[in-house]
């Protein structure tokens, strides 16, 4: 048996497809309707993780119907002129959702940025207000790898309620967002970070283990616990032994694969679900943005009332 066939691989592919579908139809639909969805991707200087998120957010954005645009800003940009140009974005009704690509560079606050998006052009749910609406139990617009992760844990069939979740990571677009996330689903959670004393400890009680810490290979089969999940969320570039550069996880696949139940490949795992789920976000930023319209001018047909 292959081992894209070993049914341990948790994969992502089917389940984005699936999401990817869906948003396709919700957005011909608002297309006819004279709403058609446009996402703008702001990035600022040069990354390889970056690139390859980019590159598939304008390629799955196409097929599912949504128009994209890459604004790229060189790394010499002042905070000021990247809020102003966000500002813009926002007071352009054309314009649905705003997405800024981390990293950016160290002179630039991203918080700032983040909370210059208006809350209703939002995709990433990274706006201090759609932060605090999860808190609230309120999920529907997430951020999209943490939302993406726990759409893999589902995969398994586990019942949420009362598993115990180990998450390796505590940053606030990745491992607080799940942990909040998963905690409104029933699951008892423990949070490890750089400071923690013994993360082997801890993730060896994991029945569902994440990991987003961008270290190649940090989490070993000692650290696992027979029959466990592993959602795997690092995205690292590495020199193979070919000589050529390929995308590895946070995980020892090979040694995990031998004790956990189910496994996230990488390539091939969160992240085709994590472009998914912003897609779907996009859609969701649309439909609030119309019910705000319809809120305002008492009519739907933006059109009909210019
Ligand atoms: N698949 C996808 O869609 C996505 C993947 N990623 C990938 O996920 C990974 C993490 O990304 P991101 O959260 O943005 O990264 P950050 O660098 O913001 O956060 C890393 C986290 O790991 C913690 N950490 C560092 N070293 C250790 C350690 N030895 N043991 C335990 N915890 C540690 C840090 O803790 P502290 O803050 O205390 O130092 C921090 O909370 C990266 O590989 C990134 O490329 C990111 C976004 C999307
Ligand atoms: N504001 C912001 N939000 C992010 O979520 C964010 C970010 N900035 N900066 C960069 C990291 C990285 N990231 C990826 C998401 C999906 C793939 C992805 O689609 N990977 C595929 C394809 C890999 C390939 O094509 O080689 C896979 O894992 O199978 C990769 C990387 C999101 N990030």
């Amino acid at each position: 048996m292959s081992l894209s066939d070993d049914s341990r691989y948790l994969k992502g592919g089917p389940v984005a497809q699936r999401i990817i579908a869906a948003v396709r139809e919700d957005a011909a639909i608002a297309k006819a309707e004279g709403f058609p969805p446009k996402l703008i991707s702001i990035t600022v200087g040069d990354t390889d993780a970056v690139d390859v998120y980019v590159r598939n957010q304008r390629a799955k954005a196409q097929l599912a119907g949504i128009d994209f645009e890459e604004r790229r800003f060189p790394a010499t940009i002042t905070a000021g002129e990247l809020e102003a140009a966000i500002h813009g974005l926002n007071a352009d009704p054309r314009v649905t959702g705003i997405i800024i690509q981390r990293p950016v560079p160290a002179h630039i606050p991203i918080k700032t940025l983040q909370a210059a998006v208006h809350p209703l052009k939002d995709v990433e749910g990274m706006h201090p207000a759609s932060i605090g609406n999860i808190v609230y139990n309120q999920l529907d617009l997430a951020p999209c790898t943490a939302a993406a992760s726990v759409e893999l844990l589902k995969e398994t069939g586990l019942d949420l309620k009362g598993l115990e979740v180990v998450i390796v990571g505590h940053s606030e677009i990745v491992g607080k967002p799940i942990a909040f996330l998963l905690m409104s689903e029933g699951a008892t959670v423990t949070v490890c970070h750089h400071m923690t004393r013994s993360v082997a400890a801890h993730a060896r009680r994991a029945d569902a283990l994440f990991v987003a810490v961008g270290k190649p290979r940090l989490i070993k089969a000692d650290m696992v616990k027979p029959g466990a999940a592993v959602i795997d969320i690092g995205i690292n570039s590495e020199v193979g032994p070919d000589g050529m550069s390929r995308i590895v996880g946070d995980v020892d696949t090979e040694s995990v694969r031998e004790v956990a139940s189910w496994i996230t490949p990488v390539p091939g795992g969160v992240g085709p679900i994590t472009v998914a789920i912003l897609l779907r976000n996009t859609m969701v930023a649309l439909s609030r943005q119309r019910a705000r319209y319809e809120a305002t001018y008492g009519t739907a047909d933006r059109l009909a009332a210019e």
